[in-house]
């Protein structure tokens, strides 16, 4: 009798199969909201609506345009003063790495595609004969000039044609989404191989490591490393724990990393003890590692640490080689961060010499069919002559794509650290390559789907991130959500929030996760074959409970051996269940199926006053976020340039201005109202008022010695930022960083101002009407923006002062988060009265 597949067999494969069918529709309903929000260009879409969405910047000039960054020409544009009354670009999405085109400036009416030199556009409208477009990359933004990396032109004689009055515009980027689709396509048949094609000789190994992300089989019991001799001696309890813990996890770690607790720091470490030489023994061999991150600064930041370490001493060791992939004009410009990128790598190599050569007898080969070669009134050859050099061009470009890709291969076989951002790893560079380990850090803030790019290629994950910060940005999100949000007041939001000591859930996402499944999910075939109600939105491991519950072990300096550690109750259930939204990122998913023995939080913090940490540490981090020493009491007057200021004052203005951690100005009762800007579902709100308690607050600051750049300003809403930046910008120019909250992820400032702008006699907060003007982010997510975000994001980005600028009768409706928090603000806050 023939052997069928047994009923664990089938069932395993139908949840992979509804686990993958559910991501590959999330994905394309996010590829076709990003479309839809670029597509605008494809459309015959105003350009001025075009800028008034932040997706394109009009009236540019060329400021210039040089070689630079591994042969790619940097174009350098600016708003000329002649034709505008400020330099400054109206707010915009532009951010390094993006795609955008440069074309004509069209003054008004639709829209024209255009064709162009250097890598040309889709030229799809005859009309525009005229106009020229390239397309590159965003290298640079600042305050006045945005920065675009653009290919040379094919034909060496050429230069980069460019209209005088520029458009930039912002274009859809279907690469990650194609890297991503694919990936799903490769994991469906690992897990299911009768979706193979017969004949496909590719290795879909159903490795231990992706038996455990699919829940199939549990986490094996740790190896024990003995004792461990870290380099980095500094290292707290906490990180040496989640150093040991990561080592001696066999197929996967997640370590949880609150803001400024070390994350990098503890990465750095684990990177190291991996591929140290030292272990060079039979039983222990120095690993190949994958570094990844969600963006390009996570994976440059942790780059720069890595060159920054020293060179082993002689006979310990041998210096680390490692290569950093990725677009030059997405890679920090910073000095030694280029040096080790694989174009600056390849570029230097004996190779690429000959493949140089082997281009420019190809770029010669093109100028002559031209009939641009070399001497006066060259002509396009024809017939037997042509012929012939169509059949040099075809040789010389097979003998150069060889050479390149052997210089290529040459320096990252060579490399035992390669790092890239998570799609980025599913390039041709890396298509052969093998990896011990995949590091993928800021992993809270990435699509599942982008994480098992790098996963594919390793035999064991790490897993870096704070599920309390901001989780991925979903364009598709409110489609869905706005519907099932908006029959719900905040209120009824609110009540949906645990309150009390008992089960807050007060997170980033919690409050988009207490709303239950609505109508519409149980009419989704999707959600409801795959029990909707019952996933991992509904059961969010996020929040106090999760992490009360977290494995901190009382520890010794060295770090507790995992084999010693106590039993751990087994999670409840362990099943893998199809997300509900991309918000779920595989950090939470693991987290969820096999709780806290998954994870080990880094619990000391290098960056906030106590004080200042108290609130977030309670509500979002179960009281177990400590304050390091150092930075416990550290407050505005103890910096070197507030310390004439100190001598020169006394001791009540001292610590009015620079003594006080956390300062409220409440401005309830003041009648400070907010105004909407913009039209309608267009709009967004703005407090003038507000601002002008804000100006005053960083004059102050700035008169006690405090640089612009020591402090940050963030609120929550595009025309506040706007407001500010007119009101404050002319004086303290852009060192003073004023922005949403989204830019301010990871960052840190010593002094943090937080305008919360909702002021009204409604006393009304939630569901706002900011359309997708900055950032994509819809009227749910401004709601969700106000709240939970706002304090894990904003509020722990301050160092030694906070101040909070807003109308504590208004703002405390905007739900149980907020309400939890002005109450905490009433009691511990310098409460200040805002009309004083
Ligand atoms: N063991 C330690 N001893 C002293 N300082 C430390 C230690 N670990 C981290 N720090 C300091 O804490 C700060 C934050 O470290 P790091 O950048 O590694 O943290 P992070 O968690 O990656 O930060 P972020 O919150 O930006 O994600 C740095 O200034 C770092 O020098």
């Amino acid at each position: 009798m023939a052997s069928g597949p047994s009923t664990s067999t089938v069932n395993t494969e139908s949840t992979a199969r509804a686990f993958i069918a559910r991501h590959r529709t999330l994905l394309s309903l996010e590829r076709e909201a990003e479309i839809e929000r670029t597509s605008l260009l494809l459309t015959n879409c105003a350009p001025r609506l075009l800028e008034q969405r932040g997706l394109a910047l009009g009236g540019l000039g060329v400021v210039s345009a040089g070689v630079g960054l591994g042969g790619k020409i940097l174009v350098e544009l600016e708003r000329p003063v002649a034709h505008h009354s400020s330099s400054l670009p109206p707010p915009h999405t532009f951010r390094p790495g993006d795609l955008a085109r440069i074309e004509e400036n069209i003054s008004s009416g639709p829209q024209k595609k255009t064709g162009g030199k250097g890598k040309k556009a889709q030229d799809t409208d005859s009309d525009s004969k005229s106009s020229r477009a390239v397309e590159g990359v965003v290298y640079k933004v600042t305050d006045a000039r945005i920065v675009i990396a653009v290919d040379p032109p094919d034909s060496t004689d050429v230069d980069l044609d460019l209209p005088e009055r520029c458009r930039v515009v912002k274009l859809a980027n279907s690469v990650t989404y194609d890297r991503m689709d694919k990936a799903l396509d490769h994991l469906e048949k690992i897990a299911i191989p009768s979706t193979r094609k017969p004949g496909d000789k590719t290795n879909y190994e159903l490795s231990p490591l992706i038996r455990v992300l699919l829940a199939m089989s549990p986490p094996s019991k740790p190896s024990d490393l003995g004792d461990i001799t870290f380099f980095d001696e500094s290292l707290n309890t906490s990180q040496k724990q989640a150093v040991r813990f990561a080592l001696e996890a066999v197929e996967v770690a997640c370590i949880h990393g609150p803001p400024g607790t070390g994350k990098t720091h503890t990465l750095i470490e684990i990177i190291r003890q991996l591929t140290s030489t030292l272990h060079d023994t039979a039983a222990q061999k120095p690993a190949r590692v994958l570094v990844c991150g969600a963006s390009n600064l996570s994976v440059d930041n942790i780059l720069e640490r890595l060159l920054a370490l020293p060179p082993p001493e002689k006979g310990k060791g041998i210096p680390l080689k490692i290569t950093r992939i990725g677009h030059p004009a997405r890679v920090l410009a910073r000095e030694g961060v280029l040096e080790a990128t694989l174009e600056v790598k390849a570029g230097r190599s004996d190779q690429a010499a000959l493949a140089k050569d082997v281009k420019a007898e190809l770029d010669a080969a093109l100028s002559t069919l031209a009939g641009k070669g070399k001497g006066k009134g060259a002509k396009k050859p024809r017939g037997l002559e042509r012929k012939k050099l169509w059949e040099d061009v075809r040789a010389l470009r097979k003998e150069y794509r060889q050479r390149d890709s052997g210089v290529v291969k040459a320096v990252l076989s060579e490399s035992q650290i390669v790092l890239a951002t998570c799609h980025t790893a599913g390039g041709r560079q890396l298509r052969d390559h093998v990896f011990d380990v995949a590091i993928i850090d800021e992993a809270t803030q990435a699509l599942e789907a982008v994480c098992w790019v790098p996963i594919f290629k390793a035999k064991k994950l790490i897993l870096a991130g704070d599920p309390m910060q901001l989780p991925p940005t979903i364009l598709s999100l409110d489609k869905h959500e706005k519907k099932s949000k908006q029959a719900k007041s905040p209120e009824s939001t609110a009540k949906a929030v645990p309150q009390g000591n008992k089960a807050p859930k007060l997170n980033s996402g919690d409050e988009k996760r207490t709303v239950p499944a609505n109508e519409d999910d149980k009419e989704n075939p999707l959600t409801s074959s795959t029990e909707a109600g019952s996933d991992s939105e509904s059961e969010s491991v996020r929040g106090d409970t999760v992490i009360a519950e977290d494995t901190t072990v009382p520890a010794t300096d060295s770090g507790e051996k995992l084999s010693e550690l106590p039993k751990q109750k087994p999670a409840k259930r362990s099943r893998l269940r199809p997300p509900r939204t991309l918000e779920t990122t595989l950090f939470d998913r693991l987290e969820r199926i096999y709780g806290p023995r998954i994870k080990r939080l880094l619990n000391v913090q290098y960056r906030m006053h106590a004080q200042i940490c108290q609130f977030p540490s309670k509500t979002l981090y179960a009281s177990k976020l400590k304050s390091h020493d150092s930075v416990a009491s550290h407050l505005l007057r103890d910096l070197p340039n507030t310390t004439s200021f100190v001598e020169t004052k006394d001791e009540e203005t001292t610590k009015e201005i620079l003594g006080t951690p956390v300062v409220f100005f409440d401005t309830a009762g003041c009648e400070y109202y907010e105004r909407l800007e913009g039209d309608g579902d267009e709009g967004s709100r703005c407090n003038e008022n507000e601002a002008t308690v804000v100006k005053g607050w960083t004059e102050k600051l700035v008169e006690a010695g405090l640089l612009p750049s020591q402090i940050a300003i963030i609120t929550p809403y595009q025309a506040q930022v706007t407001l500010l930046t007119s009101l404050l910008r002319p004086e303290y120019g852009a060192e003073l960083e004023i922005g949403t909250v989204d830019g301010m992820q990871g960052r840190e400032k010593d002094a943090v101002i937080i305008s919360l702008v909702r002021s009204n006699d409604k006393r009304e907060v939630g569901f706002l009407k900011e359309k997708r003007r900055l950032n994509g982010k819809s009227a749910y997510d401004m709601h969700v923006r106000m709240s939970g975000l706002m304090s894990s994001v904003a509020m722990t980005r301050a160092k030694r002062h906070l101040c909070i600028v807003g109308d504590s009768s208004t703002v405390q409706h905007g739900g149980a988060y907020l309400k939890k928090w002005l109450a905490w603000l009433e009691v511990n806050a310098d409460v200040r009265f805002a009309g004083a």
